[in-house]
């Protein structure tokens, strides 16, 4: 399966990319991982990785506080699954004690597997990946879980010597979905620097987490936010324009083609900054007029309106 998606994948690939195939993976056998950051998406990876892939997690996050939040999330989560008998008190407990919180990332000397989960701030990003090459040891995988910003230019930041590819190769993005315990799909994105070991490794462990790999190349985007984005943004353009309101706009959708929730409650869900953020990256990026943000969506956010995190957006919380 994995290397069918990767033969598939390198296929397609330009022979450039070929050529910064450097082996720096092993095999697959990712005996120990860490994540950074212990948000909303680090947290579910966490726990998933624990629970479904069964391999120790190193948790980091600069603040305590996120640690303790997470954690109680987690604790709270496994319980709901005992309670509903979806898995076992002593499964809860097992996968509980395979997370380990840290408040530096020097905690991640001994991970096989690194993702990344910090918030969407280029800078941020960039210095995280530039210590994370030098803490983990040579094999790992450098992993980010970012929406938007380009994998090579996360990768590039691993190195001072651009044509020296031994830590830019290890970099991959595994772009997983929100809620990470629910959703089955993760994005896997290698960047121009990606060798062909990294992805092979990034989608046999995701595989291993239950999840079920899509690979793309890395592009504005990728690919679930180049076609899911303009998708929000159009309904957002037919809601300001008058083509239908609210709930017909979201009834259409959702009765027509089937998902649970249509698209101006999906981007509440989402968050409408974070959406307004990918249109422009996909805007700027591609310089396509096609991708422009809706006016009524950068009012939205100008307002504070971001729909369910603060309370208001399309629908009131
Ligand atoms: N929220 C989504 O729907 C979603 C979906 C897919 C991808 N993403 C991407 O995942 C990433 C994380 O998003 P999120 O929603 O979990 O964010 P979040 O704000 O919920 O969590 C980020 C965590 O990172 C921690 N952090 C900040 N700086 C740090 C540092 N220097 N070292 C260690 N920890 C640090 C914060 O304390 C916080 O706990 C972003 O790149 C985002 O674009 C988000």
């Amino acid at each position: 399966m994995v290397s069918a998606i990767v033969a598939r994948h390198a296929l397609r690939l330009p022979s450039r990319l070929r050529l910064f195939s450097t082996s720096v993976s092993r095999d697959g056998d990712v005996k120990r991982l860490g994540v950074v950051g212990a948000g909303q998406m680090g947290l579910g990876i966490a726990l998933v990785a624990a629970q479904r892939a069964q391999v120790p997690v190193t948790l980091v996050d600069s603040s305590q506080k996120s640690l303790d939040k997470g954690l109680a999330f987690a604790e709270k989560l496994l319980a709901k699954d005992v309670s509903k008998q979806r898995i076992t008190q002593e499964q809860a407990d097992a996968a509980r004690s395979l997370l380990t919180p840290a408040t530096s990332l020097d905690s991640l000397g001994d991970v096989d597997f690194v993702i990344e989960a910090v918030p969407e701030i280029p800078d941020l990003k960039f210095d995280i990946f530039s210590k994370l090459a030098q803490i983990c040891p040579k094999h790992a995988i450098l992993a980010t879980n970012t929406s938007s910003i380009s994998i090579t230019r996360i990768a590039a930041a691993t190195t001072l010597d651009p044509t020296d590819t031994t830590n830019s190769s290890r970099v991959v993005s595994t772009h997983f979905m929100n809620p990470v315990p629910i959703q089955k799909g993760v994005e896997i994105i290698s960047g121009l620097q990606t060798s062909k070991e990294t992805l092979a490794t990034a989608v046999a462990f995701c595989e291993r987490m239950g999840k079920i790999a899509s690979v793309s190349a890395d592009s504005p985007g990728f690919l679930a936010n180049r076609i899911l984005m303009p998708y929000i943004n159009e309904a957002i353009i037919c809601l300001d324009t008058g083509v239908g309101d609210r709930d017909s706009i979201d009834a259409i959708m959702k009765n027509g083609t089937n998902v649970p929730m249509g698209p101006l409650q999906l981007a509440d869900f989402i968050g409408l900054d974070t959406c307004l953020a990918i249109m422009k990256v996909l805007h700027t990026e591609t310089g396509d007029s096609k991708y422009r943000p809706s006016v009524l969506l950068r009012n939205m956010v100008d307002a504070g309106w971001l729909g369910k995190k603060s309370g208001k957006g399309f629908y009131d919380y």
